[in-house]
């Protein structure tokens, strides 16, 4: 099996009603591409407003366009783009993609907070400025769009959010910034949860294991086949998952029927929690095309 292999790229059809999210506003961070794209197209198909949002204004532009065409003409929902380009590690950023977000369509009703990422590099290597880059993007960011929202609409109005983290139960070789971001970001969540309950705010997390996208594939390039030799084998479901299980998950948490659902990291990664990542060996590591913007000291 392949990563592209058509089993694991069956045609896409929501399992939601038509019409779910009819009227609703959304925002869903990175939602130009891989997972985020899934969740937008998916909640837009069922009929909510959707704005997307990262660094590249031009993907996001190119994404909505794409998103659009492939709505049925049923749908009232649609993807549109953030009046400017959102880099979640700055707060000025945040607090004036929310508010013009109200401005132009008078609420907020769902967040999805997808942005994040990181890079791979050993524990022992990683600088101050780099452990910092990867906990402004996936901690702190996602803390400042969830603030936001909250100060901005949903404190008075109530709202759903669901912060995306990543598969860390066993910890994260070589990732080790990722995992404790992510960490805290669960943590987070189950603070916010009780915190804003009494606001109709419910906070949840879905925590996808090994998930293919094409971006992903354009990130790992060469990796992939090593991902497919050491990774797929420890994932009991033999497989990786699809940006589409993931949107599912997602979309089941913002909807009414998860309505006393709140604090649950929802886990969608084919049982891989209760499993362990293989350390990939830091040789194997060189052929990552990332490897090359190492620190010259982590390189072998
Ligand atoms: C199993 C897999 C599952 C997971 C899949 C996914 O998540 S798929 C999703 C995948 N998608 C994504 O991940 C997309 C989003 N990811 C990103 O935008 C970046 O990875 C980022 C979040 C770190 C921002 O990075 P940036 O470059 O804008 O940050 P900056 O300019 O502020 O630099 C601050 C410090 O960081 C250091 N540094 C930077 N790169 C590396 C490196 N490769 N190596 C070592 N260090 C690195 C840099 O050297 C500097 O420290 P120094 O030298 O001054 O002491
Ligand atoms: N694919 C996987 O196996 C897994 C992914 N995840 C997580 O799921 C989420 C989506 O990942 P995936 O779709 O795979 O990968 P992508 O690289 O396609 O998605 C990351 C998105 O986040 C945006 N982004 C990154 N940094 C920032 C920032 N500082 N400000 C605003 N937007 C930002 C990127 O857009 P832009 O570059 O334009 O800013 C991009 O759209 C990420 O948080 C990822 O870590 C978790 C587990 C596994």
């Amino acid at each position: 099996m392949t990563s592209s292999d058509e089993s694991i790229r069956k045609p896409w059809k929501s399992c939601f009603r038509d019409g779910l999210f009819d009227g609703q506003v959304a925002l869903v961070t990175g939602g130009g591409t891989g997972i985020g794209r899934a969740i937008s197209l998916e909640l837009a198909t069922l009929g909510a407003i959707v704005v997307i949002a990262s660094r590249n204004r031009s993907k996001c532009e190119d994404a909505a366009k794409e998103i659009n065409r492939q709505l049925s003409g049923n749908s009232k929902g649609r993807v549109v783009v953030g009046k400017s380009s959102l880099n979640i590690r700055k707060e000025e950023d945040i607090e004036n993609l929310i508010a013009s977000i109200l401005e132009e369509h008078k609420r907020l009703d769902i967040v999805v907070n997808n942005a994040g990422g990181q890079f791979v590099c050993p524990a022992e290597d990683l600088s101050n400025r780099g452990f910092s880059a990867v906990m402004e993007t996936n901690l702190r960011g996602t803390f400042l769009v969830c603030r936001e929202s909250f100060n901005q609409w949903m404190g008075e109005h109530g709202g759903r959010i669901v912060n995306i983290t990543l598969g860390n139960r066993n910890g994260m070789p070589y990732m080790m910034h990722s995992g404790a971001a992510r960490a805290g970001v669960e943590n987070m969540t189950a603070t916010l949860c009780t915190e804003w309950i009494n606001s109709d705010v419910r906070v949840n997390c879905v925590r996808p294991g090994v998930v293919y996208t094409d971006s992903g594939a354009e990130n790992y390039g060469e990796a992939e086949d090593m991902l497919l030799e050491r990774v797929l084998p420890s994932i009991p479901a033999k497989r990786f998952g699809t940006p589409e299980e993931i949107s599912s998950a997602v979309t089941w948490l913002l909807c009414e029927g998860a309505s006393y659902v709140t604090g649950a990291i929802l886990c969608v990664d084919g049982g891989s929690s209760y499993t362990f990542l293989p350390l990939i060996d830091i040789e194997d590591a060189a052929h990552l095309p990332f490897y090359g913007k190492l620190p010259k000291k982590a390189r072998l």
